[in-house]
């Protein structure tokens, strides 16, 4: 019989990454959505095409024997599939898992078959299958829970291509990198093993790997996203071309690789050529990478574990350099009610209606007692009397004219 994934989330990297790794490794692709129109136009078409883009010009791969169904609709059929699969994998957003978990649960409650179905989360976060897999057991009924690790595995990964939004008469075909990482830990199959998929780098100690993946690549991405977003840039590759924002993202990517290379068994040369690797990657001009999309979820974005309070916070409690990540966060806390984010509409009401201090523990998680704690605090004040500041002469202006 045909080896069968289902993939939630037909977005950019669903269809640009994950969807072509499992075409590649001989799977039927279900996709599993909740958007109308994606799922129409995977169900109408027969193939869609993966375009990598570099300096060495373009390569097309078409994508084939798929199928797709919308879970808002017919979750019923989501259940049958998934208890007949190998292989779940989702890139729907880290705040989507809990929606997603409880047809996943009832999928994995109706299977029969002997070999557990391998559950492989793919978005950016740290521990974001072991999330998923917390939602799910919430979702299963208690007496089923000693037993499921024998109807399903749960690892994480560390997922890395760049998959910018797609122009708006792509239809269903991507354009991207050429650049892929995708790791993912290889110690919940035991024995058995993991499933056959060559893209896939599998591997016993996963935190070095999305450490060195989301501390480096999307710290330097947010960080352009963000500087570029306050300096009215409209692309990440427009952000890095001005020095004085490229000279950040450097300064910041020391203050990281310092981290990764004390906590990690990474040398200082290993990483310095990942951090070039990653500067030459995002400054990529032949990808349309909006700032928005890289800023997109501001309120995510300078959470506990995330890119920039993540690795800072680590640093501060090692007694080493995080000045340059914090004017991270500032420029993150000022992308305030943009246009179709409703995190930047979220970040603005925290920061107004909150004090300095009670701003920074809601935004960040950070104990009031972490070494990082005051650091922050002190940027988001600054933030809030900037908003004040504006907020007044703006009022004077409108009693003067
Ligand atoms: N784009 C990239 O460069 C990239 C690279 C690596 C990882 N990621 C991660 O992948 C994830 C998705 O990112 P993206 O850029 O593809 O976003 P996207 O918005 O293009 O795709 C997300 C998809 O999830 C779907 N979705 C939302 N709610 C759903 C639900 N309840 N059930 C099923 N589907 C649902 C949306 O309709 C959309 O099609 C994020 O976690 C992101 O961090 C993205
Ligand atoms: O997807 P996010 O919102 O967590 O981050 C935005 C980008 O930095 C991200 O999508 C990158 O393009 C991706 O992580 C590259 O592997």
């Amino acid at each position: 019989m045909e080896k069968k994934a289902i993939h939630f989330g037909g977005g950019n990297i669903g269809r640009g990454f994950v969807a072509e790794f499992l075409h590649t490794a001989g799977y039927e692709v279900v996709f599993v959505d909740v958007m109308d129109k994606i799922i129409e136009a995977l169900q109408s078409t027969k193939s869609y095409q993966v375009t990598e883009v570099s300096d060495e010009g373009e390569s097309t791969k078409t994508i084939t024997n798929y199928r797709a169904i919308n879970s808002k609709t017919h979750e019923a059929d989501v259940i049958k599939e998934i208890s007949t699969a190998e292989v779940v994998t989702c890139a729907v957003g880290p705040n989507i898992l809990k929606f997603i978990a409880p047809v996943i649960a009832k999928g994995i409650d109706a299977r029969t078959d002997p070999t557990p179905l391998a559950v492989i989360a793919c978005e950016n976060a740290i521990g974001a299958t072991d999330t998923l897999h917390g939602f799910i057991k919430d979702n299963t009924a208690a007496d089923r829970l000693d037993s499921m690790s024998d109807r399903a595995r749960f690892a994480n990964s560390a997922i890395d291509r760049i998959v910018p939004a797609q122009a708006a008469d792509a239809g269903l075909n991507v354009r991207i990198e050429k650049f892929y990482e995708w790791a993912v830990e290889s110690g919940p199959f035991g024995e058995r093993g993991p499933p056959k998929i060559d893209a896939i780098h599998w591997v016993g100690n996963l935190e070095p790997y999305i450490e060195r993946k989301l501390f480096t690549v999307n710290t330097s991405h947010a960080t352009a996203a963000y500087y570029g977003y306050n300096a009215g840039k409209k692309t990440i590759a427009e952000a890095m071309r001005d020095e004085s924002i490229r000279g950040i993202v450097r300064d910041v990517l020391q203050e990281t690789a310092a981290l990764i290379v004390d906590k990690h068994e990474i040398s200082s040369t290993e990483q310095q050529e990942y951090v070039e690797t990653i500067i030459a990657r995002i400054s990529n001009h032949y990808l349309e990478d909006s700032v928005e999309r890289v800023g997109r979820a501001p309120v995510r974005k300078v959470s506990r574990k995330e890119r920039f309070i993540g690795p800072a916070a680590q640093l501060a409690e090692r007694g080493g350099k995080f000045d340059s990540l914090l004017g991270s966060v500032e420029m993150a806390l000022r992308f305030q009610n943009v246009e179709g984010d409703e995190e930047s509409v979220e970040l603005a009401k925290i920061l107004k209606e909150n004090s300095p201090a009670d701003a920074a523990v809601r935004l960040t998680g950070l104990d009031r007692d972490h070494p990082l704690f005051p650091h922050v605090v002190k940027v988001v004040d600054g933030v809030q009397s900037d908003a004040k500041a504006r907020t007044t002469a703006h009022l004077m202006d409108i009693a003067l004219n």
